[in-house]
């Protein structure tokens, strides 16, 4: 069956190009859907493709039914709740390098144009006016711009105003001295920027520590007459105390492509002749719409066929070249993960994983989240997969712990998971022999080597002879055959165990009678 992708805004027809040719998906394009509308349909589709406009709430994902990516053609996301999305296992996609170059432009448009009134005069003379006097602007060069958030977009902004001649002082809190000096721009506290500055442009994400950035308090510390540009989103000006600087005299000019609210409800910024203004521009050029586009219906049509992507937002992307390497170890760490839940007894409250001789050089996160797919599945069903294992863990208390070992005890890799629960601590390390497959080779402190697969008896009971033709004679009366048996022992008399793999579960009642054995002091059944 074919995957069915839903297109709510409108994106490049050449840029979803690569989905409208790959072989199994259905493209259905509705950008008039009321959010209603989307909230009745949504739950038949794998795929959403949005821009701006589409809200992606809770209340929508939480139709989702089938829903298993979410595409964002452009860099913000605040129009997506990526909690919700994380907690349903909905990855989140973006196109983050797309529309850069045309972001930075449509900056350096706006900052030209408000400051030599452009718009203005243009509407002037389309009334038939001939005025020359009333807009009379001012210079870019030796001026200071003030860029906050030095991130893709500010830095190519930042280039550019080196490039009209303006001095250039930003903060991030990802600037380094050393980035700073080779982009020939000074660095500085936000404060000190919004001191310094003569022009300030603001390219941060709009996050709980973003909005309304620029406030009152803000304004009070800037230049008299400073002019501001806000092409990133709206919400990181505060529009009220943008209004009133303005009207003060404080601001002499504001440029604006976003808005706290969009389409735009409250106009009265646009009243003020200091204020020009695009309706969310930014990125709309036919280059940046087509890269945007082509990005996100790849990593679409990646996901989907391949559970790859590059650009995920709510999941750490890897590489493919890494990807490929620890692609094996999947199914070994995951079963590992199911193998523990049933051997542990109780709710795990302390994950240690730990990675030892080839893995320790490799990047196993993926890894990690695997085996916490497997720890929680049995317990939280199969909508636990590699997007929310990590948050489902977070949420239910458990702490995870990952670390790595050059050593590995004769093996050339191996996995240590380790599982604490108010019971106690359970153990088991596996591996992936070259070419024979996924192996464990520990339970606890016993040395076994097992096919992690299928029915599985861990048995621990005290080493004392007929011990082990007890359990035989009992599960072939019971009408359980046994595959292989693996024995171990501390020492001779010691504590010991019995790994068993069965060609079909054992009853309940099996089990019971087993556990009632002499000398037996654990049965456990694990079905992987
Ligand atoms: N107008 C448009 O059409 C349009 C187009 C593209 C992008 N954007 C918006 O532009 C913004 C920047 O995009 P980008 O691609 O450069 O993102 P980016 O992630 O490359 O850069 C953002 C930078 O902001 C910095 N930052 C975060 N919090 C900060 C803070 N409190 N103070 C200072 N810096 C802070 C980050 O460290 C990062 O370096 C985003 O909000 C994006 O949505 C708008
Ligand atoms: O979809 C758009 O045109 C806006 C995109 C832009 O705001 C972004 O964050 O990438």
């Amino acid at each position: 069956m074919a995957f069915q992708i839903l297109i709510s805004d409108p994106l490049s027809e050449d840029g979803i190009y690569p989905l409208r040719q790959a072989e199994g998906f259905n493209i259905v394009m509705e950008t008039k859907w009321t959010p209603e509308q989307l909230g009745e349909q949504i739950g038949e589709f794998d795929a959403l493709l949005v821009r701006s406009q589409t809200q992606v709430t809770r209340a929508i994902i939480e139709k989702a039914e089938n829903l298993k990516i979410i595409g964002r053609a452009g860099v913000g996301v605040d129009n997506i709740d990526l909690e919700a999305a994380t907690e349903r296992g909905i990855i989140v996609v973006n196109a983050p390098d797309g529309n850069t170059n045309s972001a930075a432009e449509h900056t350096m448009a706006m900052l030209m144009s408000m400051a030599r009134k452009i718009p203005q005069a243009f509407h002037a003379l389309r009334n038939k006016t001939w005025d020359r006097k009333s807009y009379v602007g001012v210079e870019l060069k030796n001026k200071t711009l003030g860029v906050v958030g030095l991130g893709r977009i500010g830095a190519e902004v930042a280039a550019r105003a080196k490039g009209q001649r303006m001095n250039v002082i930003a903060y991030d809190p990802f600037l380094t001295a050393e980035k700073a000096e080779k982009l020939g721009i000074d660095f500085g506290t936000v404060e000190e920027v919004l001191k310094a500055a003569d022009f300030i442009t603001v390219h941060t994400p709009l996050l709980k520590e973003t909005r309304h950035l620029i406030n009152e308090a803000a304004f009070s510390i800037m230049k008299d007459g400073v002019q501001i540009v806000n092409c990133a989103r709206g919400g990181i000006i505060d529009e009220n105390a943008l209004y009133h600087a303005i009207k003060s005299k404080k601001v002499a000019g504001a440029a604006l492509d976003v808005f706290e609210q969009e389409p735009m409800v409250d106009f009265r910024l646009l009243d003020l002749p200091e204020v020009v203004a695009t309706p969310h521009l930014g990125a709309s050029t036919i280059e940046a719409q087509e890269s945007v586009a082509v990005d996100v219906s790849k990593d679409v049509i990646s996901f989907l066929t391949s559970g790859t992507v590059r650009n995920s937002v709510n999941l750490p992307s890897v590489p493919k070249e890494i990807m490929a390497k620890i692609e094996p170890y999947f199914e070994l760490s995951e079963r590992l993960g199911i193998f523990l839940t049933d051997l542990a007894d109780g709710t795990a409250e302390e994950v240690n994983i730990q990675y030892s001789g080839e893995l320790a050089n490799m990047e196993v996160g993926p890894l990690t989240r695997n085996t916490l797919k497997g720890l929680l599945k049995r317990h939280l069903g199969t909508h636990v997969n590699d997007v929310n294992a990590m948050y489902l863990a977070n949420q239910k208390g458990i702490m995870v712990n990952e670390s790595k070992s050059t050593t590995s005890r004769g093996f050339t890799n191996l996995i240590t998971v380790e599982v604490k629960t108010a019971k106690g601590t359970r153990k088991a390390a596996g591996t992936l022999l070259n070419g024979q497959g996924a192996r464990i080779v520990k339970v606890d402190d016993f040395i076994v080597d097992v096919v992690p697969k299928g029915h599985l008896l861990f048995i621990r009971h005290n080493d004392r002879p007929g011990v082990i033709g007890r359990v035989g004679t009992l599960l072939g009366t019971e009408d359980v055959n046994i595959a292989t048996m693996q024995v171990g022992r501390s020492n001779e008399g010691g504590a010991a165990i019995m790994m068993l793999s069965i060609d079909k579960a054992a009853q309940q009642s099996s089990l019971e009678q087993l556990k009632n054995l002499a000398e037996i002091e654990e049965v456990t059944a694990i079905n992987l």
